[in-house]
């Protein structure tokens, strides 16, 4: 099951929503219709962002995938199965398939960074010592943290607990990357830097992504397609390759065009064209010097 998603080809689609709906009962018993009737289709090798407002439903959304939240209705397909119809334990095994990480890193503060990584290897069953420290030690490789094995989180910067949970996300080989704003509590320069290992992840290992963000320079910097988020609906979705002067239906589609258009007339601009530091973010920024395995089937 997970190896059919870690082997499915680039471009095919990876992830699919079918009206999906999700409400949640709100202090004296009000419905609140989080994710209303949302169908989506992620193709495998894409970083797909969903961007809106605060509380349009984006977190939600994308919880969904992994059914952190579990539909009210609807059918969540990662690969070629349909996870609401999955047992406890099918459902526990896909999820190595898909690996997430957050704005507060939610790293295990008792724990070093080396039993923060190797902790969802336990959690999945591997017992072999050996197999355990190898895999630990190539994640932190990957995120550039070989050095930091044995501190504990309150001795890292933001950027390093953020690359202490993208390697712990990383361990089980995951085909997706779920990512809810996971820059946000950073500053530009390291925000520059999670989203290099990011983009090189996505480029090198061919792992998916999905990331949820409200900073549309994050999206500009790093996302393949797009879908804007507006009261639980996805309301306009396009590829960021589409030309920058397409019409768009939404103010934030209208925006990222824009950002875009800036960056063409002079990609030299930055700020002058009222951009932020990691506006200028390009292909050479964004290179990592560790050479990438793929995930093995
Ligand atoms: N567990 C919950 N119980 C009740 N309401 C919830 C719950 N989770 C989310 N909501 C509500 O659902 C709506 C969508 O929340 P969600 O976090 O998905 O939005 P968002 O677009 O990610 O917002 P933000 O950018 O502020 O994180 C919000 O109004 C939120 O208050």
């Amino acid at each position: 099951m997970g190896n059919d998603v870690r082997a499915a080809a680039p471009g095919a689609p990876l992830i699919r929503l079918q009206s999906v709906c999700k409400s949640f009962v709100l202090p004296g018993k009000q419905m609140f219709q989080a994710v209303d009737d949302v169908s989506l289709s992620i193709a495998r090798g894409e970083v797909f962002g969903l961007v809106g407002k605060s509380g349009a439903g984006k977190s939600t959304l994308m919880r969904l995938i992994n059914l952190l939240e579990r539909p009210d209705s609807g059918a969540v397909y990662v690969g070629d199965d349909d996870l609401t119809r999955l047992s406890k334990r099918a459902l526990r095994d896909m999820r190595q398939t898909i690996g997430m990480i957050f704005q507060q890193f939610n790293l295990l503060q008792n724990a070093t960074v080396f039993d923060n990584v190797a902790f969802p290897l336990k959690i999945h069953g591997v017992r072999d010592k050996d197999a355990v420290a190898r895999r630990v030690r190539e994640c932190l490789d990957i995120v550039g943290l070989s050095e930091k094995a044995d501190s504990y989180p309150a001795q890292l910067s933001g950027g390093q607990k953020q690359r202490v949970a993208i390697a712990r996300a990383l361990a089980p080989r995951p085909a997706v990357l779920l990512c809810d704003e996971p820059t946000s509590a950073l500053d530009p320069e390291t925000t520059r830097a999670v989203l290099a290992t990011l983009r090189d992840i996505n480029a090198k290992l061919g792992v998916t992504i999905v990331i949820v963000t409200h900073e549309l320079s994050v999206v500009r910097a790093l996302c393949t397609q797009v879908a804007v988020v507006e009261e639980g609906k996805v309301v306009e979705q396009f590829a960021l390759s589409d030309p920058p002067d397409t019409p768009r239906r939404t103010q934030l589609g209208r925006e990222l065009g824009a950002l875009r258009k800036a960056r063409a007339i002079d990609p030299e601009s930055g700020d002058d064209a009222g951009l932020t530091a990691h506006d200028r973010l390009d292909a050479s920024d964004l290179a990592v010097d560790t050479e990438l395995e793929p995930p093995r089937v």
